[in-house]
């Protein structure tokens, strides 16, 4: 009340006039909250001007904030106690005490009423557990403490979950659903979830289960792996959004999803942070006595420092998404148990030595860092499907054909039919036991397995192209019965470029071309852009954006290829280009948020070699043929029905050296040749016909002449006629 008072009562804050101790002493039943009024309305004295309303607004408002100010400090205070007594602070609580604003933290409270509210629900029977969801889709294997601790923790709290993928290769496959589905799941029922793509990690190679150490994976690989995989993941989880619209889950401002990269750390990280927090903690030997060191020792080629230090790197990480952003939960393949375990102790460790005052607290069990892991997909001779064992069956398109991807669902046996639904959908239960009812009734038709090949389909690689493999499938096995209009798949095709439609985001170009050329043509050539003056426009407007930012120096230091921010494509010089060139050789642009080429830069022999053609391309013949049939048209040494015919053949049989990268996207320079060239040839048409009908209109007239004269004289045409013919 000290200050507060001081300000208040020795100044009316609307006319700035000192008070008096005898006008606070008038009033006597001021108290804070009324206070501004009494002392403002016993500051009015006739000798003096009195304060107008803006004065009296503005006084009201300096006090409201003065108040709330004060109280602010209270509550700050009062928080610290609570939190120097040991008591627990909620998430809302925490961001107030650190003065983060009003409005952000009501919204966080709220969201926490929202959770006790669920949490009583599932305590009273109401609503599932939604531990209990994913053990009845049999997601979990094996936890790494007490089924009980994690199922109350689950309910209880709106933690934070992540799964990890190495970019080892540059796909996702259906082996990492396995893992990615629950967290999907916990997503749609509230959790915070994070899908962590390990750029450092991969760095090193994860040694579980093998025998040989990975290979180094070039730089520029290496970035093109993380783009293309986040690019994936992004996409699964629009996906993910896509089916919560569709099975009606209510989407809350507090439900989270993300995509982080560890590069976001470890690019930075000192190791005597690492080594002082948890390797004082972590002893050699239980770690040397892991499988998978035992194992590789004993049977493999040995164990790198790097690679014992594997399970401590991903540890890290976990310890770095509690401390950012709350994740107390890991969770992946069954292979990932000793990793998980590990982790557990990095964290306990790091939480240990950590003297930094924002560390994440541990006031009793619940705040722990728990996991689970989820079985493994195998083939049928029982090997983990993955990019080691080369039995991969890709998310990606160009590894793994739409068709073939739905092939491989539609071929699962009956007896695993149900478990796959179970696992790679979104479709409830009840639901999956009425396809299952239905499929029994005739298990030939194989019902559930293309119920499941469509969903797994629609959900990866979005409804158009699932429902053309579907219906390619059926041609191929059955008499087709098609529900899928050709319009229902026209009505997504007429979109601008989204997730599910976006092309082939890899591509090779010459180096000619990227380093000789414009930034404009480049856009062109790798079909971005329509045209090279589209592509000056787009990086006149900054709307096409390059990986990362430039190299320094004049040379241009080739970009760090961890660094894969985007950065505005501008209208620089040629030379400019080679700062963005990832190892050397890789090129990533984007326009729009899915529109992305990650294109390697191979030398011109190469790219000659291989056949390819890109739009612009020198000597690639569109605009030239097309100028060339104009000019012979205009110079009158073809005919229009020569020229068509010319044409006509050019579309029934596209000469192979025409091919491009992007055939449907023609060049707005050919697409005016050619509208020139349909002008000049309906003109020539025209003129032909006009001349035709000049000619008729002549001829009719002549013979309209000779009829009348014939009426007139029929004699003398007669003799007319006789003299032509004797002649
Ligand atoms: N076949 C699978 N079944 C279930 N989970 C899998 C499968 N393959 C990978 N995972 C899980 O996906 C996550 C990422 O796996 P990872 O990056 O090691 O891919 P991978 O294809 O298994 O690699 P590799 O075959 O080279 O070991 C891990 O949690 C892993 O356990
Ligand atoms: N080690 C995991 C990937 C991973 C990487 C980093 C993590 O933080 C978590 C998981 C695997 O290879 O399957």
């Amino acid at each position: 009340m000290g200050p507060v008072r001081g300000l208040l009562l020795g100044r009316c804050l609307a006319c700035r006039r000192v008070v008096t101790p005898s006008l606070a002493r008038v009033g006597s039943a001021v108290r804070l909250g009324s206070t501004y009024i009494d002392v403002f309305e016993r500051a009015r004295s006739p000798s003096r001007e009195p304060p107008t309303d803006d004065d009296i607004e503005r006084a009201r408002s300096r006090y409201q904030s003065r108040l709330e100010n004060f109280k602010g400090h209270k509550r700050k205070a009062e928080l610290r106690r609570k939190e120097e007594r040991g008591e627990r602070l909620a998430e809302s609580e925490i961001l107030e005490r650190k003065g983060c604003s009003a409005k952000y933290t009501a919204k966080v409270r709220q969201a926490e009423d929202e959770w006790a509210v669920r949490a009583e629900s599932v305590k009273a029977g109401e609503i599932q557990n939604t531990f209990d969801m994913l053990e009845e889709r049999g997601f979990v294997k094996d936890i790494t403490g007490s089924k009980e601790t994690l199922r109350e923790l689950m309910r209880r709290k709106r933690i934070g979950a992540y799964v990890g993928i190495d970019p080892t290769a540059s796909s996702l496959h259906i082996g990492h659903l396995i893992p990615l589905m629950p967290l999907f799941w916990m997503y749609l029922h509230g959790y915070q979830t994070i899908s962590l793509v390990g750029g450092s990690t991969a760095k090193i190679g994860d040694p579980t289960g093998r025998l040989t150490s990975r290979e180094n994976i070039a730089g520029a690989d290496m970035a093109m792996n993380m783009v293309l995989m986040q690019t994936q993941l992004k996409k699964l989880w629009l996906n993910v959004e896509e089916e919560a619209r569709k099975r009606g889950f209510e989407k809350e401002w507090a439900w989270e999803r993300g995509i982080v990269n560890n590069n976001a750390w470890w690019n930075s990280q000192p190791m005597l942070e690492v080594l002082r927090l948890v390797g004082t903690a972590l002893r050699i030997g239980p770690m040397l006595s892991r499988d998978t060191v035992k194992q590789k020792m004993t049977k493999g080629d040995g164990v790198s420092f790097a690679e014992f230090s594997y399970p401590i790197m991903q540890g890290w990480d976990w310890w770095k998404l509690l401390c950012q952003r709350g994740v107390q939960m890991q969770i992946g393949g069954s292979d990932q148990f000793g990793n998980i375990v590990a982790g557990i102790e990095v964290v306990k460790a790091a939480r240990e030595n950590d003297n930094s005052p924002t560390k994440p607290v541990r006031h009793d069990e619940f705040d722990d860092p728990v996991g689970f892991t989820t079985p493994l997909l195998t083939d049928s001779s029982g090997v983990k499907f993955g990019k080691s064992a080369g039995n991969a069956i890709w998310l990606d398109e160009y590894k793994t054909s739409v068709y073939d991807f739905y092939g491989y669902f539609v071929r699962r046996p009956d007896a695993d039919v149900e478990k796959l639904l179970k696992y790679f959908t979104f479709l409830p239960l009840k639901e999956i036991g009425e396809v299952m009812a239905e499929h029994n009734k005739d298990p030939s038709k194989r019902v559930a397995q293309h119920r499941l090949a469509l969903e797994v389909a629609t959900f990866v690689h979005g409804k158009v192209k699932a429902h053309e493999a579907r219906d390619q499938h059926l041609l191929m096995y059955s008499k087709p019965k098609l529900s899928s209009s050709p319009e229902q798949y026209q009505a997504d095709e007429s979109h601008p470029v989204t997730v599910n439609t976006a092309p082939r985001p890899d591509m090779i170009l010459p180096e000619s071309l990227l380093l000789g050329s414009s930034i404009a043509k480049i856009l062109y050539a790798s079909g971005l852009a329509r045209s090279t003056s589209e592509g000056h426009r787009l990086a006149r407007a900054q709307g096409a954006y390059i990986g990362g930012a430039p190299g320094r120096g004049n040379q241009g230091r080739a970009m760090n290829p961890n660094q894969l921010d985007f950065t505005s494509v501008k209208l620089w010089y040629p030379q400019e280009t080679r700062k963005y060139l990832i190892d050397g050789k890789l090129l990533i642009l984007r326009k729009g948020k899915h529109n992305i080429r990650i294109i390697k830069m191979v030398s011109d022999e190469e790219y000659q070699e291989s056949g390819e053609t890109y739009p612009g391309m020198p000597g690639s013949g569109q605009v030239r043929k097309l100028t060339t049939q104009l000019q012979k048209l205009k110079c009158g040494l073809a005919t229009a029905s020569e020229i068509e015919e010319e044409m006509a053949k050019g579309r029934a049989k596209p000469d192979e050296t025409d091919t491009w990268v992007f055939p449907e996207e023609k060049s707005e320079q050919q697409l005016e040749l050619e509208t020139k060239l349909q002008e000049e040839i309906a003109k020539k048409h025209q003129e032909i016909a006009k001349k035709h009908q000049e000619e008729a209109d002549a001829r009719n007239a002549q013979d309209a002449k000779l009829a009348e004269e014939l009426d007139q004289a029929p004699e003398a045409f007669e003799e007319q006629k006789d003299d032509k013919s004797s002649t």
